[in-house]
C-alpha cells in the first residue's frame, strides 16, 4: 500500500487540514499518516485559538514517522511560524524526503490568519524551494506576487513571477473568482487551464487543504504532476458537486463521495 503523510493543523469539526487530508487519503486508498504542527480550536463559523506545537515535538513526530513508516508522498498545509518551519525544512532534508506538496496556507476559508507575517520569509525561501508544487489560491498568490489578482490574465503573470524564484509547478486555484472555477498549472512556460464551472455552493471549508492531499496521494500511486492534478481536480470538482450540507458556516465537503 502507497504511503501519504500529512503535515498540517487541525480542525476538530473535521472539515479542514489533517482530518480533512486523512479523509482524502483513504478515499484514494493510500496509507495516510499525519505530524501535527498546531491544535486549532475552529469549526464551520471561523478560528477561535492556534496552539502551536515546540519544534521538539514535531522533530519528534517526524522520527515516528519515517524511521517507522516512509511517506511516498507528503503533504504540507498550515505551518504558521519560523521556528517550526525551519525545523520541517531541517527534518524533510534530513530524510531525504520526495514529491512533496506544499499548500502555502494564510488565511482560512472564514478570513482568520494562519500564517504569521515574520514566517513568510521562511516559507518562500526555505520551505516552497523543496517542494515539487505549490498550491496557492488568489489571496495567497497575491501575498507571494505582493500585487492584487483579478482575473486569468493577472493569475498566469503571477505563476510566472513565481517562477523567476521557483523551479517547481505553481497550481494557482481559481475558486474565489465568482464567474468560474478555472485552476492554472504552470511550469517552465508550459500553461495548462484545469477548467471548471462555478458550482454553486457555499460550503467550501477544507476545499485546498482536499485539493492537496488529492495531489499527493496521486503523486504516491505513481502519477506524473500533471496527471496527479487533473485527477485531483476531477475530484475535488465531485467533492463540492456532492453538496454535503453540515454545520452553520461555511460546511465542509464528503470526502468519500467517488466511494459511494
Ligand atoms: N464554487 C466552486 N466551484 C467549483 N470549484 C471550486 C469552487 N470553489 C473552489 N473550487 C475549487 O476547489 C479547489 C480549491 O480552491 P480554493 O477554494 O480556491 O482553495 P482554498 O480552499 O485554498 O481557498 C480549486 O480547484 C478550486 O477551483
Ligand atoms: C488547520 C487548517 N489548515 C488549513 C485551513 C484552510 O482551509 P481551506 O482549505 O478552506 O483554505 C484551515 N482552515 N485549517
Amino acid at each position: 500500500m502507497k504511503t501519504v503523510l500529512t503535515i498540517a493543523g487541525t480542525d476538530p469539526t473535521g472539515g479542514a487540514g489533517a482530518q480533512a487530508d486523512l479523509k482524502t487519503f483513504t478515499a484514494h486508498k493510500v496509507y495516510g499518516m499525519s505530524i501535527i504542527t498546531a491544535l486549532v480550536a475552529q469549526n464551520t463559523l471561523g478560528v477561535k485559538d492556534i496552539m502551536n506545537v515546540t519544534p521538539q515535538f514535531l522533530e519528534e513526530q517526524f522520527a515516528c514517522v519515517f524511521e517507522d513508516i516512509y511517506p511516498d508522498a507528503i503533504k504540507i498545509g498550515m505551518v504558521s511560524e519560523t521556528q517550526l518551519i525551519h525545523k520541517i525544512v531541517e527534518q524533510l532534508k534530513k530524510y531525504d524526503a520526495k514529491n512533496i506538496v506544499v499548500d502555502p496556507v494564510m488565511v482560512s476559508t472564514s478570513g482568520s490568519r494562519l500564517l504569521e507575517d515574520s514566517a513568510l520569509t521562511a516559507l518562500k525561501q526555505e520551505l516552497i524551494p523543496l517542494s515539487s508544487i505549490i498550491t496557492p489560491n488568489i489571496p495567497e498568490a497575491e501575498v507571494l506576487v505582493n500585487h492584487p489578482i483579478q482575473n486569468k490574465a493577472d493569475m498566469l503573470k503571477a505563476a510566472k513571477e513565481i517562477s523567476e524564484w521557483y523551479l517547481g509547478y505553481i497550481l494557482i486555484k481559481g475558486g474565489h473568482f465568482e464567474e468560474c472555477a478555472d485552476d492554472l498549472l504552470y511550469h517552465a512556460d508550459e500553461v495548462i487551464w484545469l477548467e471548471c464551472e462555478h458550482i454553486d455552493n457555499p460550503n467550501t471549508h477544507g476545499s485546498g487543504c482536499t485539493l492537496s492531499s488529492a495531489i499527493a496521494s496521486h503523486l504516491a500511486l505513481g502519477y506524473d504532476i500533471v496527471t496527479s492534478v487533473k485527477k485531483a481536480k476531477e475530484y475535488i470538482t465531485g467533492a463540492l458537486k456532492d453538496n454535503l450540507d453540515l454545520g452553520h458556516g461555511s460546511g465542509p465537503l464528503n470526502h468519500c463521495w467517488n466511494m459511494k
